[in-house]
């Protein structure tokens, strides 16, 4: 058979080696993809922009080399124009210009995501950045590296404005953060954890705008100059976009069913409605164990587990995803917040009927070193009536970060409060108390 994979990033990759891992032997793999380079892991941009570590250079985990010595065909800069899906033809155009048409027994598209523009005036304005590529981190960090740039404005206070709200604050510049929503990281956390961001990136010296929607780019002789909201005007040498991200579902023209949001509709395999054709990462659906229904989280580590099983499918192997809780996680001036599956907000909004418990202690008994303890704040949601886990937050100085693993299982599995109460958690000073945070949530929670 032939597979022809469009889009070799985080997806595309773990489908390519699941492929040729498994089922190489008289099997053809190729591999598009437009960009000039593959596997970049952006999750660490804002680490090597804010000098968290010295290089980017360990943040591409592969190369084409890898693939080509695996038996695969790989094809870089190299743009997929459109797909016959009738004749089972992908039409694509190489950096020279050149026409290339490449058949396919069955097709793993791994498209990926885009950044989400604001349209506004300015746009063009020298100055203003996104932050998706290692090309546009590149930028950033040479915009950073100027001493003229002094003020920097970031729009978008979720995941990705954060984390370079941070970065350009350990450079050294004033950061104005900026969101429509009323406070960072709203998608993902409860007001109750959110506000612990906040106060630490104020405390941090990050002026934080929630409430307010960028109108225009300000700029002179060609050069952003400022931002205009709908609630006042700001002086910013440099502007950085991160209001999310759409997915890129160019492709799959009409002929693939899609999400509201325009995401390939895929099965718990990956299938899209084209029996012959795969969809993985960011331009794909996913299920979520906590909503019991189709969702669309782009991640990494979603993107990295579609393209395993998608590409399993592809072969003729039938398995089934695990499905996904949306786990995510933030380490922000050694604040850490995590979390796992729907926030309170996030159920409301979906429409699922939940409780929930929180409870708040230090990690260690207090008889041990105040340096090495901190409070842990946790917050474990849960259905009305089932008493089914459907989500947890997280939030201290403490690494406590493992932890949402568990809850994410727990989701998964479909684990109610009363299972979690008296789960066996060991006790050793070095690492917990007797009675944690978790049993005391458990315990304490309103179960009727
Ligand atoms: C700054 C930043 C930080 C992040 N941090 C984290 C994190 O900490 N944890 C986490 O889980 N996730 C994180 N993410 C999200 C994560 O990077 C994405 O979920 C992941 O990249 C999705 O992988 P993907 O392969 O599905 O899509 P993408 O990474 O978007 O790759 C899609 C690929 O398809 C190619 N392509 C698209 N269309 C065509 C075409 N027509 N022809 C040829 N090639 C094409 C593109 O060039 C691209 O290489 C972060 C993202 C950013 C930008
Ligand atoms: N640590 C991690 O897990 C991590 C890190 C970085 C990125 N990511 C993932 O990458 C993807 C992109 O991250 P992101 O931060 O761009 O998206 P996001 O969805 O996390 O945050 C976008 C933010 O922009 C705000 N916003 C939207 N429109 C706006 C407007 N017009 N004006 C002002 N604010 C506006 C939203 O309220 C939201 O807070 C997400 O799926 C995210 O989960 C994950």
């Amino acid at each position: 058979m032939k597979f022809v994979i469009v889009g070799t990033n985080h997806a595309g990759i773990a489908a390519a080696n699941t492929l040729l891992d498994n089922y190489g032997e008289g099997n053809e793999v190729v591999m598009i993809d437009r960009n000039t380079n593959l596997s970049y892991l952006g999750c660490g941009t804002a680490l090597w922009v804010g000098r968290q570590i010295d290089s980017y250079k360990g943040l591409f985990y592969t190369k084409p080399e890898d693939f080509e010595a695996k038996g695969a065909r790989i094809s870089l800069e190299t743009s997929v124009d459109r797909v016959d899906f009738d004749k089972k033809v992908v039409y694509a155009t190489s950096k020279d210009g050149k026409a290339i048409e490449e058949s396919y027994d069955k097709l793993i598209l791994a498209e990926g995501s885009a950044p989400i523009a604001p349209n506004l005036p300015g746009k063009d304005l020298e100055g203003i950045h996104f932050l998706k590529l290692f090309q546009e981190g590149m930028a950033v960090d040479q915009e950073l590296a100027k001493n003229e740039v002094k003020t920097v404005a970031v729009v978008g206070a979720g995941y990705i404005g954060v984390e370079i709200a941070e970065a350009a604050a350990r450079r050294g510049k004033k950061v104005l953060l900026f969101d429509a929503a009323d406070t960072c990281l709203a998608s993902y956390y409860d007001e109750e954890f959110s506000s612990l961001m906040d106060k630490n990136l104020k405390e941090h010296g990050i002026e934080t705008h929630y409430g307010e929607f960028a109108q225009e780019y300000l700029g002179e002789n060609g050069r952003v100059c400022g931002l205009k909201t709908d609630k006042g005007q700001y002086d910013a040498d440099a502007i950085i976009n991160c209001i999310g991200f759409r997915p890129n579902s160019v492709l799959g023209g009409d002929h693939l069913e899609r999400f509201a949001n325009g995401a390939y509709l895929v099965s718990r395999g990956f299938q899209t409605s084209d029996p012959d054709v795969f969809a993985i990462g960011d331009c794909a659906t996913n299920y979520s164990n906590a909503l019991q229904a189709t969702t669309y989280i782009a991640l990494a580590s979603n993107a990295v587990r579609s393209g395993i099983v998608g590409a399993h499918n592809a072969a003729g192997t039938a398995i089934e995803g695990a499905g996904v809780q949306g786990s995510n996680g933030i380490d922000i001036f050694d604040l850490k917040l995590v979390s796992t599956g729907l926030s309170v907000k996030a159920a409301e909004k979906f429409g699922v009927n939940v409780k929930y418990v929180d409870y708040e202690d230090t990690q260690l008994p207090g008889f041990m070193p105040a340096e090495k303890n901190a409070t842990v704040k946790i917050r474990i949601v849960y259905e009305k009536g089932t008493n089914r886990i459907v989500g947890t937050q997280l939030a201290s100085h403490y690494d406590m970060h493992e932890l949402i693993h568990m809850f994410s299982l727990a989701i998964q599995e479909g684990i109610t409060m009363d299972k979690l109460q008296l789960l066996d958690i060991f006790f050793l000073p070095h690492y917990n108390q007797p009675y944690n945070y978790v049993t005391m949530a458990a315990l304490t929670a309103d179960k009727n």
